[in-house]
Parts: C-alpha cells; sequence; structure tokens
C-alpha cells in the first residue's frame, strides 16, 4: 500500500509520490498532445502491486487516454511507463504479455460465441488448444455465463457482453488488469457481478487500475483512488486520506464524499 501522496495540499498541487521497489506501474512524466491540444500534462504516478488503483475523473479529463498509453495502444508524446520495471516504449511485445486491457467500447465478434471468442484471443495469445479450453471453460465459469457458451454474443446484454470482456483480457493470465468504465450501459446484476470478479482477482494477487466517474464505485472498490482533472491528477491517496483531506478543506458541513473533494480542488463536479 502507498503512502499517501497528499495531506493538506495547496488546491491543485500534488504532493511527489513515494516510491517503495513493490511497484507492478511507474508512469513517468506521461504527456499525450492531439494537435494543440495537450490531454494528458506531465502525468506521473505509481501503483502497488496488489493493488486496486482507481482512476477517478469526469467526462473528458484523459483516464481512457492514460490507458491506451500505460497499455501500449498509444504512443506518448513524452514519457514512459514501467510495467513491473520494464518500459512500455522499449519493451512492448514482453509488457503487452503482463497487460489485460478491457476497453470502454465492447470489443468482440458478436456473430460468434463465447467459446468461440474466448479461443480466437488466446490463439493470438499463443496459447496451445488444450489451454485455451481450459482457461476459456474456467473464465466462463468466472464470469458466470458458462451456461450461455454457445450462444452468440450478440444475444447477450451488454452487462454480459462486458463480461465476456473481461474474461478475454483475462485469458492469458496478466498481472496487471485494466478496466476503462466498465460499468458504464450494464444491468445491476452484471454490475454486481463484475465488482465481485475485481475483488476475487484482487485477491489472487492481480493488480487493477479501474477508471471510473462514479465516485461510488471508486469508494466501494479501490484502495488507493487517484482523482484526475484536465489531464492532471489533482489529488491522490486512500478513501480515508481522501476524505480528511476534505474534512480540512472544509469550509462548510456538507455530508459528500469525493464529489465534495473534487468540488474543492476544481470548483466543478465530477460528473461535468
Ligand atoms: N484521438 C483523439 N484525437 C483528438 N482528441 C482526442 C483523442 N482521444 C481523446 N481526445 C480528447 O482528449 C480528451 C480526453 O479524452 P479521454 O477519452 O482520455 O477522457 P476520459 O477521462 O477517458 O473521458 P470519458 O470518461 O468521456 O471517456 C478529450 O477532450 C477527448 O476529446
Amino acid at each position: 500500500m502507498q503512502e499517501p501522496l497528499l495531506t493538506k495540499p495547496p488546491k491543485g498541487e500534488v504532493a511527489a509520490e513515494p516510491k517503495d521497489g513493490g511497484n507492478m506501474v511507474d508512469a513517468q512524466h506521461l504527456v499525450k498532445t492531439f494537435g494543440k491540444l495537450e490531454v494528458v500534462k506531465d502525468l506521473s504516478f505509481t501503483i502497488s502491486k496488489g493493488e486496486i488503483f482507481g482512476l477517478l475523473g469526469p467526462n473528458g479529463a484523459g483516464k481512457s487516454t492514460t490507458i491506451n498509453m500505460l497499455c501500449g495502444y498509444l504512443e506518448p508524446t513524452s514519457g514512459d511507463t514501467l510495467i513491473n520495471g520494464q518500459s512500455i516504449t522499449r519493451e512492448p511485445r514482453k509488457v503487452k504479455r503482463m497487460i489485460g486491457v478491457v476497453p470502454q467500447e465492447i470489443a468482440l465478434y458478436t456473430e460468434l460465441n463465447s467459446l468461440e471468442n474466448l479461443d480466437f484471443f488466446g490463439s493470438i495469445y499463443g496459447l496451445s488448444a488444450q489451454e485455451r479450453k481450459e482457461r476459456s471453460e474456467e473464465l466462463l465459469h468466472f464470469v458466470g455465463l458458462y451456461d450461455r457458451r454457445k450462444d452468440p454474443v450478440k444475444k447477450f446484454s451488454g452487462g454480459m457482453q462486458r463480461r465476456i470482456n473481461m474474461a478475454i483480457a483475462l485469458i492469458h493470465q496478466p498481472t496487471f488488469l485494466m478496466l476503462d468504465e466498465p460499468t458504464v450501459g450494464v444491468d445491476p446484476q452484471s454490475r454486481e457481478r463484475i465488482f465481485d470478479m475485481i475483488e476475487q482477482l484482487r485477491t489472487q494477487g492481480t493488480t487493477i487500475l479501474y477508471t471510473t466517474h462514479y465516485m461510488e464505485e471508486a469508494e466501494r472498490l479501490c484502495n488507493h483512488i487517484a482523482i484526475m482533472d484536465e489531464g492532471q491528477i489533482i489529488a491522490s491517496g486512500t478513501l480515508e486520506q481522501l476524505l480528511a483531506l476534505r474534512d480540512q478543506n472544509r469550509e462548510v458541513q456538507r455530508p459528500h464524499g469525493l464529489q465534495e473533494l473534487f468540488i474543492q480542488l476544481t470548483g466543478k463536479t465530477l460528473r461535468d
């Protein structure tokens, strides 16, 4: 577990983050510009091994762009990320093997059934036919859709498709899983199932980066939360540390959790 990033910072300032040697992720001065628009601005943070790290921020904060740089889909304009000590820009193939990504947009072959989808993605990672079969069945049990394994994915609800996407992200047994707003457009039953799966993965030691603009999700799941706005992390710590920070900054009593801290730091609401 990381030490608090912030105890009582001046608004908008972030203290230096401690390095403990046990980091799964070490993002170093990431910058991403699209044309003249700088959407990620000198972003540095670490994620300890085994942690569920929440990246919480409103639409357009730069969360997906950050994930896309961390997993090698997007090249940073400058900066780099070490995943388990290895550079994503210098050793992309090695690093990608350690990473699973559940993207914001569901990415499945909808004409195929779940077993076929898992088999296909398993083959991309070079798993043998036997490994693909065993791993696919295990994962379909894990996501609670084994009984539907032969139905075309196009018949599934958004939540079920998201669970299959999660199974696909896990096919090669990554040690670091990134989930980009996995509950958007998902029914309550699938949402609960996704939370249970994340908690189980954590007990198995998987390190998780979870982006969301729902503060309740970050509060429930994450042992470390970084609040992001306009391409920068503006506060970071455990939930307790962030709530303590809110209380220190508080001028009037308002019983809101991280929303209130976000308003204090930015003058905006989280769901702008
Ligand atoms: N390929 C691109 N070209 C130009 N601008 C982009 C591109 N990708 C993202 N952006 C812009 O970068 C900013 C950050 O977008 P990003 O998707 O990273 O934010 P986000 O925090 O994930 O938001 P959301 O919750 O809406 O997905 C937005 O203003 C977006 O329009």
